[in-house]
């Protein structure tokens, strides 16, 4: 499904500043092919049309999460963060063969953490003893590890997820299910692991998660919860373009105007949009 062609201009405005800290780059393929190994085959999604959006949301940068259909060739991503000005960093996916070398110039090259898959439909069985060679080698670097699990794998992962090392970011609200409640064991694992001050969580991809639909009601009291309860440890991002969705395409825009109902000062807004990402993606330019 391709992504919306023409998303609302939201009513939100976002801080001076803003950090869209989960979004992706595709291609084009002509020049970026996918990788073989891949479970799905995306629509071009390139860096310019990923600029125009981030200009036309009111957001002043992107953190580029590489995606399973591109493996560990991390060039497309590397390609937009080149072609950025420095309104780009990365998060790339890599095996245990980098070398020390490679890493120095990823690092140069605007990468400042790894990203761990556990999704079965994306990756097939994790290769969770890849995961903690990479995890050891990222170390000195000062980077972090974003991990994307289903909640319902939470209760074996947990203990394998909780020995990794470092800062770790979970994506998309570790995926609850919004049906079972804000009271249900799976939602109930994902805020124990925030007990943790070394975990992070993006309030992201409603989409994903609804049983509802559009507006995403029933995904809002969840995100909110995450943010009210971990304030100075939250990242928001509009995950574009948006791979593998099947019910619906969602409008970038009003992804946006849901920021008001899941941060609802402008204090939340600050941290969640513009100091938590900087601190973890600019920190040098964070006095
Ligand atoms: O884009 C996302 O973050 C979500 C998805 C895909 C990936 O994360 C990926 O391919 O790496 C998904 O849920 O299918």
């Amino acid at each position: 499904m391709p992504f919306h062609p023409s998303p609302a201009k939201p009513a939100f405005v976002p801080p001076a500043g803003a950090v869209d800290a989960h979004c992706h780059v595709f291609g084009p393929a002509a020049r970026f092919p996918f990788a073989p190994e891949r479970k799905y085959t995306p629509v071009d999604a390139p860096a310019e049309t990923l600029f125009d959006l981030r200009d036309h949301l009111g957001f002043a940068r992107n953190v580029i999460v590489q995606a399973t259909c591109h493996g560990t060739d991390n060039a497309a991503m590397l390609d937009a963060i080149a072609k950025s000005g420095g309104r780009a960093r990365g998060v790339a996916v890599l095996d245990e063969t980098v070398t020390d070398a490679e890493l120095e110039r990823l690092h140069a090259a605007g990468i400042r953490g790894v990203r761990f898959n556990f999704l079965k439909r994306l990756v097939g069985d994790a290769p969770r003893d890849r995961y903690v060679k990479v995890a050891e080698r990222i170390a000195r670097l000062g980077w972090h590890i974003v991990i994307y699990f289903e909640s319902e794998e939470l209760e074996e992962l947990s203990p394998f997820i909780r020995a990794l090392p470092g800062t770790i970011v979970i994506d998309h609200m570790g995926r609850p299910d919004v049906t079972a409640g804000l009271g249900s064991e799976g939602f109930a694992r994902v805020r124990a692991l925030m007990d943790d001050p070394r975990f992070w969580i993006k309030v992201s991809c409603p989409e994903r998660l609804t049983a509802a639909g559009p507006m995403y009601d029933d995904v809002v009291p969840f995100a909110r919860a995450l943010v009210e309860a971990n304030p100075d440890r939250v990242l928001w991002g509009t995950d574009w373009p948006h791979p593998n969705m099947r019910s619906h395409m969602p409008d970038d825009g009003m992804l946006v105007d849901m920021i008001p109902r899941i941060a609802p000062t402008p204090e939340l807004q600050r941290k969640l949009l513009l100091e938590n990402p900087m601190r973890l993606y600019w920190p040098e330019e964070v006095l």
